[in-house]
C-alpha cells in the first residue's frame, strides 16, 4: 500500500523571527511529505494553542515518540483519521496538550505525504481536476501595530491587491513594483527612513496612519498607470490589538486618539470611501459580532469586510457570524484551528454561506509552501501571504509554478467591489 506511513520525523527548525518552530516529515512507503508550522503575533483569543508548555524542545523530546507510534501503519490517505487521532493523542478542546502547530505540521505532511504517494501536487490530490482557479495575491505593503516598531502606523497591515492582474506572475510582479514605490515614497517624506521592514515584509517607516494610507493610494494608482493593471488598497485593523477593554475604545497611540465603537465603524467607513478599499480585515475587535454585521450591512457590498480574530477559522465561531451577517469574508489559517480537516470544514461553510475564504500566512513563517497548495485545492479567490521575503515568496513562486503546471489555469473570479 503505497499510502501507509512507515516513519514520522519531528525537528525544531527557524521561523521567520528566529523563533523555533516545528517542522515534520511523513514518510509512506512511496512518498514522502513535509511542512513546517507558522506563527501569529497578533493571535485571536479563541485560536488554539501553539504549543503546550515547555515548546517545541518539549514535543521533540516527549511527544515526538507518542505521534509516530499512532501515526505509522496508518494510511496518509485518510486524512480525517489521521486528524481524528491527532486530537484523541492531544485529548483538550483547545490542543493545548502537543499544540495546535504541532497538530497543523504533522496533518499538512501527511497529506502531502499522501499527495506525493499519488505522484500528485498537493493542491490537486484534495482539489482535484476542477480546482483550476488561481487567487489574487493581497500583498503587505506598509506594517505598522504589532508587527513593527512603535513609530510605525497603528494600523497593523496596509495591502494591495492587484485585481486586474490576468495571470499570477502579472499579479505578484504588480504586487513587487508597488512595494518598491512605496519605498520611494516613504523615503521623500522622511529622507532618514533606512529601509527598515515588518514582520511581514512590508516596510515599517516612522509614519501617521494618513501619511501611510496617502502613500499606498499614490502607489496603487501611479503603478496601475504604468502597468494597465488596476491596483487596489485594503487593510488590516488588527483591531483588537487597538482594543481597550476598560475604555471601551479603539486606541491610535501614534495619532492620540480614541474612538469608542460608533466613531470606529464611521472611520472605517470614512477610509473605504476615500480610497475605495477593496477588502477590510478585522476592522472591530474580536467579539463585536454586533459592530461587524453593522459594518457589512452599511458597507459591506462596497467593501469586502473580512474577519480574522474574530472567527479564528474556527467552523463553530463562523457560523455564529453568518448568523448575524457579521462580515462577508473569513481569513483561513490553518494553525488557528489545528487540522486541515477542520480548515476545510471552515471553508466549505464560508464558501456555502457566500462568504470569501481568503487563505493566509502568518506573521512568524517558515519557507513552507502549502498554503499555496490550500488557495488552489480550496478555490480560494484571495491569498494573503506578503509580497516580498524568503518565507513571503516561497508562496508565491510556488502558486507560478502550479498556475504553469495547470492546463486550464485562470484567476479566480473576484467579487465587484
Ligand atoms: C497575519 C496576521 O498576523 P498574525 O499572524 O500575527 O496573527 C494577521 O493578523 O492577519
Ligand atoms: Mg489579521
Amino acid at each position: 500500500m503505497e499510502t501507509v506511513i512507515e516513519d514520522v520525523r519531528v525537528r525544531k527548525i527557524l521561523d521567520s523571527r528566529g523563533n523555533p518552530t516545528i517542522e515534520v516529515d511523513v514518510i509512506t512507503w512511496n512518498g514522502f511529505g513535509r511542512a513546517a508550522a507558522p506563527s501569529g503575533a497578533s493571535t485571536g483569543t479563541r485560536e488554539v494553542v501553539a504549543f503546550p508548555e515547555g515548546g517545541v524542545d518539549k514535543v521533540i523530546s516527549e511527544l515526538e515518540d507518542v505521534i509516530s507510534s499512532e501515526l505509522i501503519g496508518m494510511d496518509a490517505e485518510y486524512l480525517e483519521d489521521i486528524d481524528l487521532i491527532l486530537k484523541e493523542i492531544d485529548g483538550t478542546e483547545n490542543l493545548s496538550n502537543i499544540g495546535g502547530n504541532t497538530i497543523v505540521a504533522v496533518s499538512m505532511a501527511a497529506a502531502k505525504a499522501a499527495a506525493s504517494s499519488y505522484n500528485l501536487p498537493l493542491y490537486k490530490f484534495l482539489g482535484g481536476n476542477f480546482a483550476t482557479s488561481i487567487p489574487y495575491p493581497l500583498g503587505n505593503m506598509i506594517n505598522g501595530g504589532a508587527h513593527a516598531g512603535k513609530h510605525a502606523p497603528d494600523i497593523q497591515e496596509f495591502l494591495v491587491i492587484p485585481k486586474g492582474a490576468s495571470d499570477i506572475q502579472e499579479a505578484v510582479f504588480a504586487n513587487s513594483k508597488v512595494h518598491a514605490r512605496i519605498r520611494e515614497l516613504i523615503q521623500a517624506k522622511d529622507p532618514e527612513f533606512t529601509g527598515g521592514k515588518g514582520d511581514e515584509g512590508g516596510w515599517a517607516p516612522k509614519i501617521s496612519n494618513y501619511e501611510a494610507l496617502e502613500i499606498q493610494a499614490r502607489a496603487c494608482e501611479e503603478i496601475g498607470d504604468e502597468t494597465g493593471i488596476e491596483i487596489r488598497p485594503s487593510l488590516d485593523f488588527a483591531a483588537t490589538e487597538l482594543w481597550n477593554l476598560k475604555e471601551e475604545k479603539y486606541v491610535y497611540r501614534r495619532e492620540n486618539i480614541k474612538r469608542d465603537t460608533g466613531e470606529q465603524i464611521e472611520f472605517v467607513k470614512e477610509l473605504i470611501k476615500t480610497y475605495k478599499m477593496f477588502f477590510i480585515e478585522d476592522p472591530l475587535h474580536e467579539s463585536d459580532f454586533q459592530g461587524f454585521a453593522q459594518l457589512t450591512k452599511e458597507i459591506g457590498d462596497k467593501c469586502i469586510i473580512c474577519g480574522d480574530d474574530i472567527f479564528v477559522t474556527n467552523y463553530k465561531i463562523l457560523k455564529k457570524g453568518i448568523e448575524m451577517g457579521a462580515a462577508n469574508a473569513i481569513i483561513i489559517k490553518p494553525n488557528q484551528i489545528g487540522t486541515l480537516t477542520d480548515t476545510y470544514k471552515t471553508v466549505k461553510l464560508a464558501k456555502e454561506n457566500n462568504y470569501i475564504p481568503v487563505v493566509s500566512h502568518r506573521s512568524g513563517e517558515t519557507t513552507d509552501e502549502t498554503i499555496a497548495h490550500l488557495a488552489v485545492a480550496f478555490s480560494a479567490p484571495i491569498i494573503k501571504t506578503g509580497a516580498i521575503g524568503g518565507e513571503r515568496i516561497a508562496k508565491l513562486n510556488e502558486l507560478i509554478r502550479i498556475q504553469e503546471e495547470i492546463p486550464y489555469a485562470r484567476m479566480a473570479n473576484l467579487p465587484e467591489r
